[in-house]
């Protein structure tokens, strides 16, 4: 064999490799009428070993809105406003796969202007793996590692999500703030684990007591705030004496009636600053305690 020959370039064909790569090359055209096709589509992986590509290739709208799910308004929103001011089409869609759990699946596109209409030539890449990471990284962000409840972070994001809801919709929203009387002396006489143990059991009996649409979240030591949506003042005050009672006759492992919670409830005015509403709630746990603890005390 001539030296040459070793060192000379190989001819790879892009229709041998495609098939290997670990995603998929696509061009999708939409015409005026907004009928949507594949012209190509190809590529390796398993994405499209269960997808009808002739249809893709004729008529793609009815399978595109099969395999994109709940996902499916959201794509056509991108893919809308992709055409309209030419932008590169992102988005990321769950799609589909017969007895496995649905993949994660990322679009990346160019639109370019056709006689016709608008054509993007594109990738889809399986992105599983990052949204399983992205979404464990979320979960460690937002989540309290002690108790598992939400952490402050999280419960202020919803907090604030709630509020605007009940300001738009004129609906109550109330909350509670609750904390542990004499924690300190708790962890003196039993233990810090066992104090540990203590906020893990609370967190779950208190949640047990809570509707599924509330929220519990621990916002730090022995302190823990309860969002309750569609919850007037007077309402609150009866759920949180159940929550009051019920820890005062549980048995935490030390004998029933060791624990007992201090609570301060408030309601939201609509509109207002949520640090009103918290200031109102936190004042009425201060009550709570002045009073003498185990007691829940409301500030209007
Ligand atoms: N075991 C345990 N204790 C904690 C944790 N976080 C905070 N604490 C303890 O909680 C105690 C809170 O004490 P204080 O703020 O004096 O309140 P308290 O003793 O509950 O008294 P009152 O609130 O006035 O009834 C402190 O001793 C903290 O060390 C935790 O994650 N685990």
């Amino acid at each position: 064999m001539p030296v040459n020959d070793i060192d000379a370039p190989q001819r790879i064909s892009a229709d041998h490799l495609i098939p290997h790569i670990p995603g998929v090359i696509f061009q999708l055209h939409r015409a005026r009428n907004g009928h949507m096709r594949f012209p190509y589509i190809e590529g390796g992986g398993v994405a499209l070993k269960h997808i009808d590509r002739d249809l893709l290739a004729q008529n793609a709208g009815e399978l595109v809105e099969q395999l994109t799910g709940n996902d499916h308004p959201k794509i056509m929103s991108a893919i809308e406003r992709s055409a309209r001011w030419m932008l590169p089409l992102t988005t990321r869609f769950l799609l589909p796969f017969p007895k496995e759990k649905p993949h994660w699946i990322a679009v990346s596109a160019r639109p370019k202007t056709v006689v016709d209409g608008v054509q993007w030539n594109g990738i889809m890449m399986d992105i599983n793996d990052q949204v399983s990471e992205e979404q464990r990284l979320r979960k460690l962000c937002d989540t309290d590692p002690l108790t598992e409840l939400p952490n402050r972070r999280k419960l202020m994001v919803h907090l604030t999500n709630i509020a605007s809801l009940s300001t738009r919709h004129g609906t109550p929203l109330s909350i509670m703030m609750i904390d542990i009387d004499h924690f300190k002396r708790l962890n003196d006489r039993w233990g810090h684990l066992h104090g540990d143990d203590v906020l893990k059991q609370l967190a779950t009996q208190a949640q047990s007591l809570l509707r599924c649409e509330d929220m519990i979240a621990r916002l730090g030591g022995e302190e823990f705030m309860v969002v309750l949506p569609l919850t007037s003042l007077q309402h609150c005050h009866t759920l949180a004496d159940r929550i009051r009672h019920a820890i005062s006759v549980y048995d935490f492992g030390m004998g029933a009636g060791q624990v007992t919670l201090s609570i301060g409830i408030a309601e939201f005015r609509c509109g207002e600053p949520l640090t009103s509403l918290i200031e109102r709630a936190d004042q009425a746990l201060y009550n709570a305690k002045d009073i003498g603890r185990d007691c829940v005390c409301l500030l209007r």
